[in-house]
Formats: structure tokens, sequence, C-alpha cells
């Protein structure tokens, strides 16, 4: 049995899934198919990723041969910053939906606390965003809420959000189910989880292996699959480093969502819910000392966006 972890309504969560960003045409297909073959049970999809209609493909096939079924499988999506507006969510939602070649989602989160015009993938000047005066996330909120009620997601949550965004959003509506946020041991976001745990939120932790196939990377940027400590734990447990990053995310109580197209690492990283590290593993892995944010958004931020950095983080 793979670990869950209960939403606050009572429904069990898968606790580990496959990331599916930077996973190209042509080769998502074969790694959600392995994965569904090897026993997956949660996926993890956006409209931004532009894949969704591959990965849909491969869900499809998985299903008719067998390999899994739609009720065994959890999938989530999550709302782009263009659609924030309240005409425009149900909209999103059916475009992935029809994408994934699904009736239904498990999990809908709004992707940003940062909103764009319409049909803007990316701005490229300010006029090109909305501010969150002019698109209210709380809008947005109820607009996720009427979606739930409509049974075209089962749960509803957010991503790259704070306490004071959550806040804010509980207030209008229901308690998200899920916060997914950048979380690995140089961003161990131990005051989120604390706040969220208070909450009954769910963690889950995007970029747990430092996503170093970004093409933002940056070449001095700090590997954690080559951390020595990393290594060392590894080498005790006779496990690969992305094993002992996965088994870490896991120990603390959050979700976490690795990514492969690689056939090896695909079953490897499932390999790894099964590894429990130890208190002194657990403690060596959560005092690094240090700290580093491999997402740093700059996307999103700057002078040409009505929006800074400080602002949009959790
Ligand atoms: N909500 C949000 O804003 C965000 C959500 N996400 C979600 O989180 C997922 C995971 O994060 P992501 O940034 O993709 O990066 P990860 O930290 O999951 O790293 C992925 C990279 O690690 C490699 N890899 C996978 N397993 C291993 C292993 N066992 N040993 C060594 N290398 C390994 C992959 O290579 P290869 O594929 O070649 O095997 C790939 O290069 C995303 O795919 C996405 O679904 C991510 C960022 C933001
Ligand atoms: C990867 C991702 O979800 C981003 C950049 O929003």
């Amino acid at each position: 049995m793979q670990p869950h972890l209960k939403l606050h309504d009572g429904t069990q969560f898968p606790a580990f899934g496959l990331g599916t960003w930077k996973s190209k045409p042509n080769e998502v297909y074969t790694a959600v198919r392995v994965a569904l073959e090897a026993g997956y049970i949660h996926l993890d999809c956006a409209a931004i990723y532009q894949n969704e209609d591959e990965v849909g493909k491969a869900i499809a096939d998985a299903i008719k041969a067998g390999d899994t079924s739609r009720e065994k499988i959890w999938v989530t999506s999550k709302l782009w910053n263009d659609s924030h507006e309240a005409q425009h969510v149900e909209s999103a939602l059916q475009k992935t939906l029809s994408d994934l070649g699904l009736e239904y989602l498990d999990l809908y989160l709004i992707h940003w606390p940062v909103a764009f015009k319409h049909g803007v993938t990316f701005p490229r000047s300010r006029e090109e965003f909305l501010t969150l005066e002019e698109a209210p996330l709380e809008k947005t909120w109820e607009a996720m809420a009427e979606l739930k009620a409509k049974g075209l997601t089962r749960q509803i949550g957010v991503s790259n959000m704070g306490p004071e965004r959550i806040d804010l959003l509980s207030g209008v509506g229901e308690t998200p189910a899920v916060n997914q946020v950048e979380s690995h041991p140089y961003l161990p976001q131990t005051e989120l989880l604390t706040y969220c745990q208070s909450k009954g939120i769910q963690l889950t932790a995007y970029s747990p292996l430092g996503s170093p196939d970004r093409q933002t990377r940056k070449s001095d940027e700090p590997s954690l699959l080559e951390h020595p400590t990393i290594k060392e734990i590894a080498e005790k447990h006779g496990v690969g480093t992305g094993d002992v990053l996965i088994a870490w995310a896991l120990g603390r109580g959050t979700s976490v969502i690795p990514k492969s197209v690689t056939d090896s690492r695909i079953r490897s990283n499932l390999k790894a819910t099964e590894l429990k590290l130890d208190a002194d593993d657990m403690g060596a892995i959560s005092n690094f000392g240090k700290s580093y944010r491999y997402i740093d958004g700059t996307f999103f931020a700057g002078p040409n966006s009505p929006y800074t950095a400080d602002g949009i983080w959790a």
C-alpha cells in the first residue's frame, strides 16, 4: 500500500505522484504508461505544461490495457494565471478535462497567486498582467468552489501560496485541501508545513530533486542530488540520492511529485516510497543550514510586472 494523507474531509490522498512539467511530447506518453503500469496512482498535471493531451492518451491506453482504472488514480491539474477571472475558470477546467480525456479531476489547484489577461501565456509587458485588485483571488476561489459543486473536480486547492492568502480564501469559502509549493532540504518550508497541518491542509512538495532539467537552471546553483549528506545517507541504505530525497519528503508528512521520463527512475522513485529513513538521517537532512529556491519565479516579478517576488511566493 502506497502512503496516503488524509484531507480535511477524510478523503485519502495518495502521497506520491508523477510530475509532468518539462516532460516533452513523445516522452510524456511513455512516462505515464510506464508509471501506471508500474503502479503509480497519482499524476500531477497542469494546463501550462502543454502536454495534458498526451497524458490523457496515456491514461486512456493504460485503462484499456487493464493497467489501472479511473477510480484507482488521482489526477491533479492547475488553473493557469490567464483564467483567474470567474468567467474563464470553468472553460479552463473543461479544456483540461477534454485534453486529459476525463470527466472529473481529483484535485484542481489555483496555480499561482498572479493573474494575467485572458489568453496571455507568459506576459511580456506590464499591460499583460492583471493586478489582484482587478482579478481578486477570492472571486477565483468562489468559481473553483462551483466546479466542485458541479462534480467537475472532487477537491480544490492552491499552489504557491502562504498563510495570508490561504486565510483570505478560507474566509470566503472552504479551506483549500492542498497547497502545492517548492519544498526540499534547501527549502523545507517548515513554518508553512506547520501552518498547513494546523488547518488540515496537505502540503505537496514540488521540485523535490532540485529540478535539474529546467531551462532556467543556473550554472552555480547547488545540487541536491549531489549533496554529500544525501550521498552518505544513500550509501548507508544502498539506494540512490533521489530515493533519499523522496523518502525525506514523505517522512516529514508531505506528499511529493518527482518528475521523470526515464523508465528506470520512474520505477525506482516509486520503490523509494518504501524506504524509511531513521531519526539521524531525517535530522541530518533537515539541518542543511543553506537556503535555496530553484523556481525563483523571475518570470512573474520585476519592473515589467505589478508583482514583486516577495508578494508572490509562499
Ligand atoms: N505548482 C507549481 O508551481 C510547480 C509544480 N511542479 C510539479 O512538480 C514536479 C516535479 O518538479 P520538477 O521541477 O519537475 O523537478 P524534480 O525535482 O522532480 O526533478 C526532475 C529532474 O530529476 C531527474 N530525476 C528524476 N528522478 C531521479 C532520480 N531518482 N535520480 C536522479 N535524477 C532524477 C529527472 O530526469 P529524467 O526526467 O530525465 O528522468 C529530471 O531531470 C513537476 O514536474 C510538476 O509536476 C514543479 C514546479 C512548479
Ligand atoms: C512548473 C510550474 O508549475 C510553473 C513554472 O508554474
